[in-house]
């Protein structure tokens, strides 16, 4: 059996009962460690508390050589380990459709992640739209498909959660060219890189699907004891230290409620400012849907 186990988002001790009872019964126990990080816990924090040995999986080993996670999982018992929940990253359905061809049963065992728990800065999670994804931009290359999702989330009022890259085990060009195993040390997208990014398609694309005056939540360490949110507009985002990772940032959209904005002004860097801001998104989103004129009717 394949167990895709979720790890909670920060410490070794966020996995639930039932994840940890099979951890540690499985005869091999896989760590994903490329598409997020246990915030509180190293390999080896989590080897003591789990009393087994753990098997780092890099994105190669996921994508290119599953089967080696695979092998032998309709006789033995194999564990594969991902922050947050299992279905929390794009990438894990894969696995289990490999595992499914290859008549390998297999369980989730889910636990809490950024797509729910997010809701802890006060924005409701049935007023979302789609989560996007944010790459580090190079010199020539930087994807935008994210401002066409943001757009359709924002036309019919809904917030976005943005997530932010992580570069984990990845070579330089040269020594990609050169064929040599080096690795640049991790990266992890902040929110000040995350909010020029934001506004630097903004100024190239210029549909005014957001501005610097757009009011913002960051969500920075969720889950851990380091948890913080700044409810301010993604001018002022782009001017904070966010200080260390994990990030993610959300992008209100005007469907907002009043509950969702009082728990916010708790985070404001100016209340004053913020409610400002809010309040002129409300506005603009007025002049953009004037509410339906009821026509009199005539005897
Ligand atoms: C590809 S997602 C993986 C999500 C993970 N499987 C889960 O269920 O939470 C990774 C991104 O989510 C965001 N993220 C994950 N955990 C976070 C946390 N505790 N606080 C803030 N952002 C987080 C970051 O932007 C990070 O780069």
């Amino acid at each position: 059996m394949l167990y895709l186990i979720g790890l909670g988002l920060s410490s070794v001790e966020d996995i639930t009962v039932r994840g940890l009872k099979v951890v540690q019964k499985c005869a091999r126990v896989y760590l994903e460690a490329y598409t997020s990080i246990l915030m509180a816990a190293s390999k080896e924090d989590l080897e003591s508390f789990y009393g087994r040995e753990v098997i780092l999986a890099d994105r190669e080993l996921v994508e290119s050589s599953s089967g080696t996670i695979l092998d032998g999982a309709d006789r033995v018992d194999v564990a594969f380990l991902v922050v947050g929940d299992p279905f929390g990253a794009t990438t894990h359905t894969d696995l289990a459709i490999r595992a499914r061809s290859l008549g390998i049963p297999f369980e989730a065992i889910h636990n809490a992640s950024i797509m729910n728990a997010v809701g802890a800065c006060g924005l409701q999670l049935y007023n979302f739209g789609q989560t996007v994804s944010l790459v580090f931009f190079t010199d020539n290359w930087k994807p935008d498909s994210f401002y066409d999702r943001i757009k359709e989330n924002r036309k019919i009022g809904l917030h976005t959660l943005v997530l932010l890259d992580i570069k984990v085990k990845e070579q330089s060009f040269e020594n990609m060219a050169r064929g040599r195993m080096i690795y640049e040390p991790p990266r992890y997208m902040n929110i000040e890189t995350a909010a020029s990014q934001l506004l630097e398609i903004e100024d190239f694309r210029n549909e005014k699907v957001y501005t610097t005056e757009t009011p913002c939540v960051s969500v920075s360490r969720l889950g851990s004891s380091a948890q913080k949110f700044v409810a301010a507009t993604l001018g002022e985002l782009a001017e904070i230290e966010s200080g260390e990772p994990l990030h993610s940032l959300v992008i209100l959209g005007h469907r907002i409620h009043e509950m969702e904005i009082e728990y916010l002004l708790e985070f404001a860097t100016s209340k004053t400012k913020y409610q400002r801001a809010v309040e002129a998104e409300l506005e603009a989103a007025k002049a953009m849907h004037p509410p339906a004129q009821v026509e009199e009717a005539e005897d």
